[in-house]
């Protein structure tokens, strides 16, 4: 059953299409510079990430316990301190938000504590905004010379497919085409189009009740299925490593790229986010995840190529990847390639269940078979031993649903009992 543990269960899917039309501070200049050095990759010099395998890289620092150093930095504050204790700044803007006059009773001191962190954070969002703005425009300028140089080579890939036959040719998988897309699956007379498709012109529904042998449960809560043929993921895999190649040239040394990922968008495969978000990922997390889960549809996604090497270099920065959960509802991750030992995923349960931690099964990447897992999943990419490893990753999220109810504590750890916060019946 769909939702519900059973190994290697066979869970089949059809699809059945229905078409229905889509519904769809200003920064401050003359601050003071407060933002303490950051110690996020990337922007930090004595951060040498290679053969890392942190993902949530910043160091946590929350402050000291009791307020006593923080009075004795500061001797007219009340041991309020929201620049180090994100908790404090997080009571601050609930009071802001729930009490009338809020500030009325507080000192001047806290209050200017406050402001200050509040710029803190101001200065962080601008900072970051102006740097991805900047490395996006770089990358952008780094394809186009790609082109330039080899149109012909990648003309192909970064062109979306305009009509099933061409998606059957180059792109999915032929067991993923004959069971999800070939027409005599439609329900609707005419089919949606590619292209209405990569637009989220069309809302693709699917029919849990007529189950086909297209989707594995791997374990609880991790899924796969095939997706993507593997000479298309070959030809993802080999495009990237050329952006990331030419982006360790000297010219392009500034934008940092092999620090991190390589975002789909960025590098004009977008497409590629949209096909797997609209036509796959949207319409089977419905289904997947309704009783473990609660968020409304998808509705945001990030896509990105994540590459390993048992010999770590600034383009296969990692070696492994630390257990982590990942900022998502849902996460898809299709092996790539190339060929390489170790470098398999392991699942240790779900954040905020008690099976959180315990190693409760291990996948060894496939070329082109996704697996769909919830965010909160625990997973880790154990140590590549020989040869390089690529994965494409696609992160959704849900603005609705949980995430809408709770605080980004109670969202990770999926707290129900409505008393967070931010839920409705909070007093
Ligand atoms: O490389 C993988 O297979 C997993 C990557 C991952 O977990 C992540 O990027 O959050
Ligand atoms: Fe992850």
């Amino acid at each position: 059953m769909i939702g519900s543990y059973s190994r290697q269960n066979r869970i089949g899917l059809f699809f059945v299409f229905v078409a229905t039309s889509k519904v769809g501070a200003k920064v401050p200049t003359s601050r003071k510079r407060v933002l303490p050095q950051t110690d996020m990759p990337g922007n930090s010099d004595a951060w040498n990430g290679i053969g890392g395998g942190a993902v949530n890289e910043k160091v946590r620092t929350q402050g000291s316990q009791d307020g006593t150093k923080d009075l004795l930095d500061n001797p007219n504050s009340s041991g309020f301190n929201p620049s180090n204790s994100r908790a404090h700044l997080f009571h601050a803007l609930e009071g802001l938000d729930r009490y009338p006059n809020y500030l009325a009773r507080w000192n001047e001191s806290d209050i200017n504590c406050l402001e200050n962190a509040l710029e803190e954070v101001l200065v962080k969002v601008c900072e970051q905004k102006r740097s991805i703005l900047d490395q996006k425009k770089g990358i952008q300028a780094l394809v186009g010379e790609l082109l330039e140089a080899d149109g012909d080579r990648w003309r192909n890939l970064l062109r979306p497919p305009t009509n099933w036959s061409e998606m059957q040719d180059g792109v999915l998988d032929s067991k993923a085409y004959c069971t999800i897309i070939a027409p005599r699956l439609f329900t609707q007379a005419t089919p949606p189009t590619v292209r209405q498709i990569l637009a989220a012109e069309v809302e693709i529904e699917l029919d849990v009740g007529q189950l086909t042998c297209l989707m594995n449960e791997e374990m609880y809560d991790v899924y796969s299925l095939s997706i993507l043929s593997e000479s298309f993921c070959g030809r993802v895999r080999e495009f990237v490593s050329e952006v990331s190649r030419l982006g360790q040239t000297e010219k392009y040394a500034n934008l940092q790229m092999g620090r991190r990922p390589i975002d789909l968008d960025t590098i004009g495969l977008g497409w590629i986010n949209d096909l797997l978000f609209y036509l796959i990922l949207r319409p089977i997390s419905r289904h997947l995840f309704e009783s473990s889960e609660s968020f409304g549809d998808l509705n945001w996604r990030q896509g990105y190529v994540a590459a390993y090497s048992a010999n770590p270099t600034e383009g296969r920065p990692r070696a492994q990847l630390i257990t982590h959960t990942d900022d998502s509802e849902v996460t898809l991750n299709i092996g790539l390639g190339e060929n390489f030992t170790g470098g398999a995923i392991e699942f240790r349960g779900l954040r905020g269940t008690p099976e959180a931690g315990k190693l409760i099964g291990t996948i060894q990447p496939r070329v082109g078979v996704a697996l769909i897992h919830a965010g909160r999943h625990f997973h880790d990419v154990t140590t590549v031993t020989s040869g390089d490893r690529f994965a494409l990753v696609m992160w959704a999220r849900s603005w609705g649903g949980i995430r809408q109810q709770a605080c980004p504590c109670c969202w990770l750890n999926r707290r129900k009992d409505d008393h967070c916060v931010c839920g409705p019946s909070w007093n």
